[in-house]
């Protein structure tokens, strides 16, 4: 049976060595509990880093290490403190942390962290790969392993790969700033579904797969390497129930049994003095916006001075990645400002912030949770945060506010939650005051919509859904009539080019015989194409016809003194080889004066495209274009030629990065038909990789070997990589 294996930096244990004894506690983390099912299932396993470093311990430990795991049904990626110090602190947490989380100036990209990235990355793909079966599934989880997918197929292509980010996905002008980031999506495309908490980080993502790698996408299906892979957003929830349901237990116990965090700081108390209680709970990450909160409270107490000794914002901050400076200087920050305001106004009865630097068992934060009027979550980004649906689940009698910072991924769901900007204090005192005001019956109904959503949405429907959406990812075959070209298939089209009997090589030029160039008037032939098509045509049953979109003048000059049938405009003009040059049909030439303005307007307010003027079509050509405004002016362009050309003489070829004008009579197919039903061929060998040789595919007898370059959707019966390929199958073919 196929198993699921879940891979994150962290596993769902923690695990410490006091006294030289090992103790593991279980994680009640997000992930940990959202995974709880499908890692119980089977026989599936989780593999990551132990939190251990693997020098610090002597074989006996990891031994103990090891077994205390597989008890977990976890297995450990075996790190040391340099992988520690540079893949987790240092390419994980000062390049990718702050760059994804749009904090440019914290993030420092340093050849030896990213070096022990790769590294560390290989290092949990050889654990996976020693744990798979073919067929098993592969679930891979957030930014410490965006190179893990890849790595994975490249070894086990059977495999079937999610991968999901938690954190935010930076937009393209923040992430090409990366000198790996052809790596890193190369790496994240080695999975069948990426998965995002949004739709706007998805929409990145997309956005950087387009413009850096210059792959054509779907919607949100991105066609590459044989393969399709599916992007989508999958916000993540919590363990609703267990939140709700502590928290209601909370409600029934006596106040004795309350913890000793609340009774110190007099929560319990509160309702006596009508005070209210604002909630803070992060971790201590730049990203979550601690120093603004508290910038925000000091003000709000400023301007409603009729609040002081009325509200205490409790603040919980946890340690995390005490390593990384900018951690250290924000801890130093928070801790100033705090003392700072308190001294300021602070009076005998009250202190108006109660700051807390340590992480809380889960009773406590219940009690947090439970006791607070006002949660404040206003980080500056994030990719979700759980808080904001803890703090909703938690209140079970209908009250309390939630002020949710509109850079949460979480308010994209919440939108019943006072929505902020965490930079505007103005906009948070206010927020604050009107949610310390708040009529009850709003409170409910607000809270009412919130936790109908967050009980429906909850963790596991979101491990649920994504799991099921991975499953349609890989079955879904790319749309693909076409078979890919391999050795056996080309050993018999030589076998059959070498028998007696009149042969034909219907040729296309650009993107087949000639890659393409930024400007088409560099895409000269070579002379090793010269000499190819010399020695394919010595021999004299053979007849090789080159069927471009060219103009004539172009392609005389390129071919003009050869014996080959030359085909130029897309099939307008038809040269047999020693003959004159005819017209397929009759065609007009004068639409171009209206036409031409036109396209020269798109081209000026257009950088990168260019207009090609034929002497029968007007082209513009658009391959240096942004990519989405390329989609975009083509979609208006291709509008406002439609309203021009009122009658059918007209159409308009959509190319490979080109959009062309032309009589709509003339198409390589009408052409290819006209040379095949002169001369009874034994052999006919047609290859071209664009829109318009798809009529010549499709006008050709059956017999006919049709040959796509790129694998595109296409009526050809067989296709090849890309043009570096067409020489040399073309030396196969013939022999030469
Ligand atoms: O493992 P650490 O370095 O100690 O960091 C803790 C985790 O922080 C990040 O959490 C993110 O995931 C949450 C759940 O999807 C999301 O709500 C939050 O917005 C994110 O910041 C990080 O992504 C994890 O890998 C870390 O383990
Ligand atoms: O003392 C604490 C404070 C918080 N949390 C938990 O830490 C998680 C924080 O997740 P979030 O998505 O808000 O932010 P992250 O830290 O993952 O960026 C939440 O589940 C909190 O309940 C915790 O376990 N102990």
């Amino acid at each position: 049976m196929n198993k699921t294996i879940i891979v994150s930096n962290r596993l769902p244990v923690d695990l410490k060595y006091i006294d030289d004894e090992l103790v593991v506690k279980s994680s009640t983390g997000g992930l940990a509990t959202g995974m709880k099912s499908v890692h119980s299932e089977g026989n599936g396993i989780w593999v990551g880093w132990s939190g251990l470093a693997d020098e610090e311990m002597d074989e006996n430990q990891k031994n103990a290490v090891d077994t205390a795991l597989a008890k977990e049904k976890c297995v450990a990626v075996p790190l040391n403190n340099d992988d520690i110090e540079n893949y987790y602190y240092g390419f994980s947490n000062t390049a990718l942390w702050p760059l994804f989380h749009y904090f440019q100036a914290y993030t420092e990209f340093e050849l030896t962290h990213w070096d022990s990235y790769v590294e560390v990355n290989q290092k949990f793909a050889d654990v996976v790969l020693q744990q798979v079966n073919d067929g098993d599934t592969v679930w891979v989880h957030d930014y410490q392993l965006l190179l893990l997918p890849e790595m994975l197929r490249a070894k086990n292509p059977t495999l079937t790969i999610g991968f999901f980010l938690h954190i935010p996905y930076p937009s393209y002008e923040l992430f090409r700033t990366c000198p790996w980031r052809d790596e890193l999506l190369q790496g994240m495309l080695g999975a069948d579904l990426i998965g995002f908490h949004t739709y706007d980080y998805a929409r990145h993502f997309i956005s950087c797969v387009s413009r850096i790698k210059g792959i054509e996408i779907n919607f949100n299906e991105i066609s590459y390497a044989n393969r399709i892979i599916k992007v989508d957003s999958f916000p993540m929830g919590i363990d609703y129930d267990r939140y709700h349901n502590a928290a209601l237990e909370h409600d029934q116990s006596s106040e004795e049994s309350k913890t000793d965090l609340m009774k110190s700081i007099d929560f319990h108390n509160k309702s006596n003095d009508g005070s209210k209680l604002i909630l803070s709970i992060d971790r201590m990450d730049y990203t979550k916006g601690i120093p603004n909160r508290i910038k925000s409270f000091e003000y709000f107490l400023n301007k409603y001075p009729e609040y002081k000794e009325k509200v205490r914002l409790v603040m919980l901050a946890v340690p995390s990645r005490e390593n990384v400076a900018q951690y250290q200087l924000l801890k130093r920050e928070t801790d100033e400002l705090v003392g700072r305001i308190n001294g300021d106004l602070s009076t005998i009865s009250w202190t108006p912030i109660w700051y807390f630097y340590r992480s809380l068992p889960f009773g406590e934060l219940i009690d947090l949770y439970v006791s607070s009027d006002v949660a404040m979550v206003t980080p500056v980004r994030d990719g979700m945060n759980l808080v904001a649906k803890e703090y909703v689940a938690t209140r079970t009698k209908g009250d309390g506010v939630l002020i949710l910072s509109e850079m949460a991924g979480a308010a994209k769901e919440m939108l019943e939650a006072l929505i902020v900007n965490p930079n505007n204090f103005d906009q948070i005192a206010d927020s604050i005051k009107e949610a310390l005001e708040m009529p009850a019956d709003e409170q409910k109904t607000r809270l009412d919509a919130l936790q109908k959503r967050i009980s429906r949405y909850d963790v596991e429907r979101w491990a649920s859904e994504f799991l099921k959406a991975l499953k349609v990812a890989k079955d879904i075959v790319p749309v693909q009539v076409a078979q890919k070209l391999d050795a056996a298939t080309i050993g018999k089209f030589a076998t059959h080019y070498k028998k007696e009997g009149k042969k034909l090589f219907l040729l296309d030029y650009d993107g087949t015989l000639a890659g393409f160039k930024n400007n088409p008037s560099d895409a000269i032939p070579t002379q090793e194409l010269y000499d190819l098509l010399d020695k394919i045509n010595e021999n004299k049953d053979t007849e090789i016809a080159i069927i471009s979109g060219r103009d004539r003048e172009t392609l005389e000059r390129w071919f003009g003194h050869k014996p080959y049938t030359l085909v130029t405009d897309h099939g307008a003009w038809l040269r047999k080889v020693g003959g004159e040059w005819g017209m397929l049909d009759q065609m007009k030439k004068s639409w171009k004066e209206n036409i031409r303005p036109v396209i020269e307007s798109f081209t000026d307010s257009t950088p990168g495209s260019l207009i090609e003027e034929k002497e029968y079509s007007l082209a513009w050509h658009y391959r240096k274009v942004d990519p989405h405004m390329a989609a975009l002016r083509t979609m208006e362009l291709k509008h406002v030629l439609k309203s021009l050309l009122t009658n059918n003489a007209l159409s308009v070829l959509d190319g490979n990065k080109v959009l062309e004008v032309k009589n709509s009579n003339v198409n390589k197919g009408r052409a290819a038909t006209r040379i095949v039903s002169e001369t009874e061929y034994d052999f006919i060998f047609s290859i071209g990789d664009d829109w318009t040789d798809e009529f010549m595919f499709e006008e050709l007898p059956d017999s006919a070997y049709t040959v796509k370059v790129g694998n595109v959707k296409t009526v050809a019966n067989y296709y090849i990589k890309d043009s570096s390929e067409v020489l040399d199958l073309l030396r196969s073919v013939t022999g030469v």
